[in-house]
């Protein structure tokens, strides 16, 4: 019988707090050392008292539930939680290159090679959850972290749920990446996910995503529509996947293990694959 790893209790003294890496909606995230191991990590911090304002606290509840369960090397690793009176910390992976949003503002848009490797590494994570039953619902660059060789990391499950589901919880921020079926509060499955990386991928190449209106009825009439409009610089195959991917009926979308296979995957796969952690361990 394996001995159980004892299960370590943590608390805001277990660490040693550095930068703050960023912030969001609710609370903020640093850089944390375990002063037990040495190892760093990314601790996330939030007010009980806000997750009780925003009525959120269900939807963390989830977020640690999903996200601790689950083991990919394209998904970020939740390693623990702990509270004190006031607040709430979630000991996560730290990613060594931070979030993708300020990358792709800052490069404005992703070129061929660099995009269908993000888009791969995310359709296998995505693969990952649906084989698990998990949607993770809210996939868009605020959500992407990088790593320190350069691979994507799926990150915040606040909105993943388990298939089949229809939303109870009122939809907050960006319509940018919800499909037809959800924006018209529909029932809907893991296929939601197929139509966000197809807005991820136009605006991994395009630097936008394809249906923002400045305001949100028009963005909706858009994606209900899908009046999507793709520039001539866009090149051939990932024009095709994304008109592949934005389908109005969830049936028609492309599935994601046909995704390695697309002609731009394979076309801008690098011969000799960047120096990744794979590479490392083959020695
Ligand atoms: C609340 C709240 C804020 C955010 C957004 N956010 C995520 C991070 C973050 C996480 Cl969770 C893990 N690793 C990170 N590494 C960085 C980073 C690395 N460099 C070189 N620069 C940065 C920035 N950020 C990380 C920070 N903010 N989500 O919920």
């Amino acid at each position: 019988k394996q001995p159980s790893v004892p299960v370590r209790q943590y608390s805001l003294s277990s660490f040693e707090i550095g930068r703050k890496l960023g912030k969001g909606k609710f609370g903020k995230v640093y850089c944390a050392r375990d002063k037990a191991t040495g190892y760093v990590c990314a601790l996330k911090v939030m007010e009980k008292k806000e997750l009780i304002h925003f009525k959120v606290e269900k939807q963390f509840r989830r977020e640690i539930e999903i996200q601790s369960n689950l083991r990919h090397p394209n998904i970020l690793r939740l390693f623990g939680h702990f509270h004190d009176s006031e607040r709430v910390f979630l000991i996560l992976e730290y990613a060594g290159q931070g979030e993708m949003f300020k990358v792709l503002r800052k490069k404005g848009r992703f070129d061929d090679v660099l995009a269908s490797q993000y888009i791969c590494q995310i359709a296998s994570a995505l693969s990952y959850l649906h084989k698990k039953h998990i949607i993770h619902r809210d996939l868009k660059p605020e959500n992407l972290l990088i790593g320190l060789d350069g691979e994507v990391k799926l990150s915040d499950f606040g909105w993943s749920v388990h298939t089949p589901t229809s939303r109870r919880t009122t939809m907050c921020g960006t319509l940018d990446y919800l499909p037809p079926e959800m924006v018209e509060a529909k029932d809907h499955d893991s296929r939601v996910d197929l139509w966000a990386l197809g807005v991820l991928t136009y605006e991994f190449l395009v630097g936008n995503p394809p249906f923002e209106e400045p305001a949100h009825k028009a963005t909706y009439k858009r994606i209900s529509k899908v009046d999507l409009k793709i520039p001539p610089y866009v090149s051939v195959e990932a024009a095709d996947l994304i008109r592949r991917l934005l389908q109005h009926q969830p049936e028609r979308r492309f599935p994601l293990d046909q995704i390695p296979d697309h002609p731009w995957i394979v076309k801008n796969r690098p011969y000799w694959p960047t120096n990744n952690a794979a590479d490392k361990k083959s020695g």
